[in-house]
Formats: structure tokens, C-alpha cells, sequence
């Protein structure tokens, strides 16, 4: 049976390890028949992506810091010159000071307010730029935000600043790029143990809440990401367009602790 994705080709920015949402995401495009290709952040996780990235077929491996228009442009000429078209890309990317992530959001320094904006948010705008000419015959683009752009989640400080940008970002490239045939939506994925998640004090803490009080009484795994990835980067979701998806086992629905949540 052909997959969803037969035929579709695209680009995935984020992939670190095995433990990153991007890897739940490029697992599900390869399963449905899509080709990938895999920006990666430096040679020290070029040794780690590689791997992973021919274990799901692609020899396409391109070295992309975000917070550089240089490297962005050379990116994408790299892509085009292979694939004069693509049909999705994936951002999975966002980064602070993790020394201001915990205390207070007053805190923030305006340093790593603006590097934060920079990679966490404008960086999507930057991608978007470039990805756009070489959807021609239309196309998907996906990034990933957190709760924390919404409400207040203790410590997530700049980082909930940086993904309210992101996902108003998601509503204005939608609406320039629908006219296109262009999509541009998120998921708010719930808390998952990945690399950028070690080095948060009281991360298990964060974990283990959200599993007691979510609807589904469970964390979130990088496989529902990926499934409901797979959902809007195909023509499944065609007619969808500037949406925030939570695949959170419904966390944001709580408004207070469960009745049979113990204390922890
Ligand atoms: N893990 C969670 O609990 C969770 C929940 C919701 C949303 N998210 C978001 O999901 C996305 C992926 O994060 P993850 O949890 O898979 O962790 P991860 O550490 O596996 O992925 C983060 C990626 O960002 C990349 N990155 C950071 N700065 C970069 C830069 N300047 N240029 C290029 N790449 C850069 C890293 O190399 C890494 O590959 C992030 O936007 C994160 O904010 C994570
Ligand atoms: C959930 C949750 C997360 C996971 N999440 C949604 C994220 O978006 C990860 C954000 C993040 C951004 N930059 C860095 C790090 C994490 C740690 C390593 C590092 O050096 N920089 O991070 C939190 C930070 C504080 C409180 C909750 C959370």
C-alpha cells in the first residue's frame, strides 16, 4: 500500500539523538514512504544525526546553526541544489541559558532574552523565508512549542515569551503564506525527557505531575508527537492552517489538581 507520504520530500531541523521530538516525527514521515533530509547543529552532533538519519535511508546531512543567515543561506542552496522542490519542514528547534530557566523571569538578561527570541522564534521566520521559493507546488511547515506560551509554568521564564512569539509567528506566516499553498502549524507537546529537557532542576517533578493530572493520566511520548507530526505535514490536514495541535494527553485542559492525583 502506498503511505501518506509517498512521493513527498522534506526537511527536518532539530534532530539531536534518539530522544528528540524530531526523531518521533522523521520516524512516522519514513514509515509513510517520505524522503528526508536532516539540518543538525555542529560536527559534535553530526556523529549522532548520521546514524539515525541512514537508518531511516538519508545520506542528506546539513550543517545549520539558526542564529546564522549565512548558514541559513547556505543551507538551503545546499537543499535546493538536490531538491529543486521540497513539500515540508520540520523545526524542532529552541535553546536558552538554562541558568535562566530556573529563579526568577525577572532575571532574564536582555543577552539571552534576545539570543532566546532569536533561536526559539525568529529563527521559524528565517526558515520560513527561505523554504518558501522551493514550494512551489505548495507545502507544510511545522514547528513545536510548550504550554508555557500560555499560561505560566514555573521557571520555563523566557522560553514561554520566546514560544507566545513563536505561536503568533505561526499565525502571521500563515496567513502570508496560505494564498501559496503554504501551511504553517504548531504542536504543544507535552513535557518529554530529551536532551533539552536534562539539565531543568526538577524536570522528573514537572514529568510526574503532568502524568498524574493529565486526562489520559500519562506523560507524552515522542511517537504521539510524531503521529500527529505525520497528520500535518500530509494532505490529511489540508484544509489546516495556523493551528497550535496539543498532543499533551490533554494537560491544558486542567485547571486544577486531579482528585486521585497523590501528592508528590
Ligand atoms: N522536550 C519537551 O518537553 C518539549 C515540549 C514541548 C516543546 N518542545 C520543543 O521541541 C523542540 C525540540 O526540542 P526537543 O525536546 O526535541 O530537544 P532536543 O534537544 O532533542 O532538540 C532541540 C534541538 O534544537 C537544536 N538547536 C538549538 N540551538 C540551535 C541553533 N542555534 N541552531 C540549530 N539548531 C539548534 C539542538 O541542536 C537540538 O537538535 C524545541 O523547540 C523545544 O522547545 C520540547
Ligand atoms: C517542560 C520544560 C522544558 C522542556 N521544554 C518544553 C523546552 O522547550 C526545552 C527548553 C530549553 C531551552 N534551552 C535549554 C534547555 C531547555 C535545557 C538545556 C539548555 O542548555 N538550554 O524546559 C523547561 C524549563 C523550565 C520549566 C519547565 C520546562
Amino acid at each position: 500500500m502506498t503511505g501518506l507520504m509517498q512521493g513527498k520530500r522534506g526537511l527536518i531541523m532539530g534532530l539531536a539523538n534518539d530522544k528528540s521530538l524530531a526523531w518521533g516525527i522523521a520516524r512516522k514521515l519514513h514509515e509513510q514512504g517520505a524522503e528526508l533530509a536532516f539540518s543538525y547543529q555542529g560536527d559534535a552532533l553530526l556523529k549522532r544525526v548520521k546514524p539515525l538519519a541512514e537508518s531511516l535511508g538519508s545520506d542528506f546531512l546539513i550543517d545549520c546553526d539558526v542564529s546564522s543567515m549565512d548558514a541559513l543561506d547556505t543551507a538551503f542552496a545546499t537543499l535546493a541544489e538536490r531538491w529543486e522542490t521540497i513539500d515540508f519542514v520540520v523545526h524542532a528547534i529552541g535553546f536558552s541559558d538554562k541558568s535562566e530557566l530556573r529563579g526568577h523571569y525577572y532575571d532574564t538578561s536582555l543577552d539571552n532574552f534576545l539570543m532566546t527570541m532569536n533561536i526559539s522564534a525568529y529563527s521559524l521566520v528565517a526558515v520560513t523565508k527561505r523554504a518558501m521559493p522551493m514550494m512551489s507546488e505548495g507545502g507544510s511547515i511545522l514547528t513545536l512549542t510548550y504550554y508555557g506560551a500560555e499560561k505560566v509554568v514555573p521557571h520555563y521564564n523566557v522560553m514561554g515569551v520566546a514560544k507566545a512569539a513563536l505561536e503568533t509567528s505561526v499565525q502571521y506566516l500563515a496567513n502570508d503564506l496560505g494564498p501559496k499553498g503554504i501551511r504553517v502549524n504548531a504542536i504543544s507537546a507535552g513535557p518529554v525527557k530529551t536532551l533539552a529537557a536534562s539539565g531543568i532542576g526538577d524536570f522528573r517533578y514537572i514529568l510526574k505531575w503532568n502524568e498524574l493530572n493529565s486526562p489520559l493520566r500519562r506523560n507524552t511520548t515522542i511517537d504521539d508527537v510524531g503521529g500527529a507530526g505525520l497528520y500535518l505535514l500530509s494532505d490529511l490536514s489540508s484544509g489546516v492552517t495556523g493551528e497550535v495541535h496539543h498532543v499533551d494527553s490533554g494537560y491544558h485542559l486542567v485547571g486544577m489538581k486531579q482528585e486521585d492525583a497523590p501528592d508528590i
